[in-house]
């Protein structure tokens, strides 16, 4: 049984992988004994991180950090400086290249940052953006601004805003479904034949997902990235 971390900006997340499957991790209560390995990803800061490291550590249990390398089997990535890109981002890139064999996929990861990716069928990862979250594009405006306000019950739509919390929700909705709309244009799926997966996760994952006919959402993408991380990690 492996314990896979995923440690983000705003939270740590954890499953444990066993029989192919995520089964849910209490962290106050873990089945150290069963415990074969902690897989882990970190793009923040984590005390709670730290403290698992340890009592794995006590438990004599193999601790593996993740890391984005030039290539990982017949994936590479984009950036000059592979260790600036975040290394979730580089597993959900993992899990599309492997759940989607020979298929162009977008990867977008939709949390406190909206990340989005593009991946050739091939395996090439040609770059990607980071915007900010849909809930840091409000709040960035209504703490900046003397009149633009925001209401709790005022859902994100793509639609045209006839009121304040209309127009800046469905404001920030529509420039994240621009961006992956701008993203299809680098695959040249315009014009060809050619199809592209794409793979939503993160908080807003799911909203964004009902935006793009075909596409899935995946809330254990970064996860599942993880576990493939550490098996093909190993073969090559
Ligand atoms: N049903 C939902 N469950 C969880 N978060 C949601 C949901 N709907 C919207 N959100 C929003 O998604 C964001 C959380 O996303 P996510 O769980 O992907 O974590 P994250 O922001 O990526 O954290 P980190 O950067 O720490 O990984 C928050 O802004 C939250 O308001
Ligand atoms: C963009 C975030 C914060 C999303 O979690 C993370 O992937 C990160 O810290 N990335 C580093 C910068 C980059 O990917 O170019
Ligand atoms: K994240």
């Amino acid at each position: 049984m492996r314990l896979l971390i995923d440690v983000g900006n705003t939270s740590l997340k954890a499953v444990l992988w066993h029989n192919q499957q995520a089964q849910p991790a209490d962290l106050n209560n873990l089945p150290w004994p069963q415990i074969t390995e902690v897989v882990y990803a970190c793009v923040g800061r984590s005390d709670l991180l730290k403290k698992l490291l340890a009592q794995a550590a006590k438990h004599h249990i193999a601790c593996y950090e993740a890391t984005v390398t030039k290539t990982l089997q017949g994936l590479s990535c984009a950036y000059e400086q592979v260790s600036n890109l975040g290394i979730d981002r580089w597993l959900a890139l993992i899990a599309g290249f492997t759940l989607h064999p020979n298929q162009a996929c977008i990867l977008v990861d939709a949390g406190t940052a909206t990340t989005i990716d593009v991946l050739t069928s091939e395996g090439q990862h040609l770059g990607g953006w980071i915007l900010p979250g849909l809930d840091l594009m409000t709040s960035s405006l209504t703490q900046n601004t003397q009149r633009v306000f925001d209401d709790e019950k005022t859902p994100f739509e793509n639609q045209l805003g006839k009121n304040t919390p209309n127009g800046l929700k469905n404001g920030a909705l529509v420039a994240t479904i621009g961006a992956v709309e701008q993203a299809k244009l680098h695959l040249g799926v315009q014009n060809s034949t050619k199809t592209v997966q794409i793979v939503f996760a993160g908080g807003y994952g799911a909203l964004l997902q009902q935006q793009f006919e075909g596409s899935i959402f995946d809330s254990l993408l970064v996860m599942k990235g993880l576990n493939f991380w550490r098996d093909l990690s190993k073969t090559s």
